[in-house]
């Protein structure tokens, strides 16, 4: 059976990956100088959607997902059930392997034809302008990485990872049977996206240093996440994530303690036959802090068959497998989703 590791490294990224030294630059460089309207800023306006917080042992939980699906795409979980002992420890072991200097993350790059370890966003080949960020990919077990950065100190770093993934597993699974649920979707279509073998994860670790000209350039361009559903935690309470909102622009996400923002992907607006939106987001940076968040991605097992949920008679996607559509967001990126839509 093929894993998302594979689907992805099917697509060799074409352009060097290797991200900025941040740490032996003063100025932002000419190539990380982006120009409107990328860096479109948010004017405050009093009827600005607010991202909802909705706290999981709220009976009316569900009510409250399904509405937040439906008009933005994005809210934030609180009482999720994740220790928050753990949170804190992914925190300072992402701020440990970005510590490092750029020699040594470079040991880790992540090779043209492979999915994990160091380097800038998958995204970055679809832009002409660099991203202030630095990432890093994790899926399944990161005990090569960890062993070739930390020879004689890695297992902190891979036990943290290893125990991170799990719990994001299974809260994105509670998350998706209650969203499956508001849709009235059928327990084989429960199953196909919560199958605890077959479902794929990846988590993605960022780091946006502190920059210079923090107005001039982009933590993250827009994009929109490619699996049914992210699961993020915003590192140090720190500012820059933004969600795109039709008639309201870009508005800020603000980062909720002990929380995690949701927000749906690609495959979520396939299966909901495009009943939630598409939800475009980008990270812009700061002058004073170093932000950092790690993402957590859920999908379907790649092998499987995504289409628009068996109750809907008019289905405007075409159904695909899981990895043909990681294919084409790989080739053809924000324009992917038209190009399997139908009348
Ligand atoms: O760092 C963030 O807040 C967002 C990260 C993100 O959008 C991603 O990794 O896809
Ligand atoms: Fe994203």
């Amino acid at each position: 059976m093929s894993t998302l590791s594979e689907a992805y490294g099917d697509y060799p990224i074409p352009s060097d990956i290797t991200p900025l030294d941040f740490n032996s630059i003063d100025k932002v460089p000419e190539t990380h100088i982006w120009s409107q309207p990328d860096l479109q800023t948010h004017q405050y306006h009093p009827q600005d959607p607010i991202i909802p917080v909705i706290d999981l042992t709220d009976p009316n939980a569900i009510d409250q997902i399904r509405q937040a699906c439906e008009t933005l795409g994005m809210f934030q979980v609180i009482n999720h059930g994740v220790p928050s002992v753990l949170v804190n420890k992914v925190e300072s072991e992402i701020r440990r392997l970005f510590g490092l200097p750029i020699q040594e993350k470079c040991k880790v790059l992540r090779s043209p034809t492979g999915a994990t370890g160091y380097g800038t966003a998958r995204i970055s080949p679809f832009y002409d302008k660099g991203m202030w960020h630095e990432g890093f990919t994790i899926m399944g077990s990161c005990l090569d990485d960890a062993k070739t950065l930390w020879p004689h100190d890695f297992q902190g770093f891979c036990d943290t990872m290893d125990a991170f993934q799990n719990q994001m597993k299974l809260l994105a699974h509670n998350l998706l049977r209650l969203i499956f649920q508001s849709l009235d979707a059928t327990q084989e279509e429960i199953n196909w996206a919560t199958s605890s073998h077959g479902s794929q994860g990846a988590l993605q670790l960022n780091s946006y240093p502190s920059c210079p000209n923090p107005d001039g350039t982009l933590g993250l361009a827009a994009h929109t996440d490619t699996l049914l559903l992210t699961l993020l935690h915003q590192g140090g309470g720190v500012n820059g994530l933004e969600i795109f909102v039709e008639g309201s622009g870009w508005t800020p996400v603000k980062p909720v303690e002990d929380g995690f923002v949701v927000n749906l992907g690609d495959l979520m607006h396939i299966f909901s036959n495009s009943k939630f939106p598409v939800v475009y987001h980008r990270v812009m940076v700061n002058q004073s802090k170093q932000r950092i968040s790690a993402a957590y991605f859920c999908g379907p097992p790649v092998e499987s068959v995504v289409a628009p949920s068996s109750k809907f008679r008019n289905p405007c996607f075409r159904p695909l497998v899981v990895k043909e559509y990681i294919s084409l967001k790989a080739k053809h990126f924000n324009k992917a989703l038209s190009l399997i839509g139908q009348e």
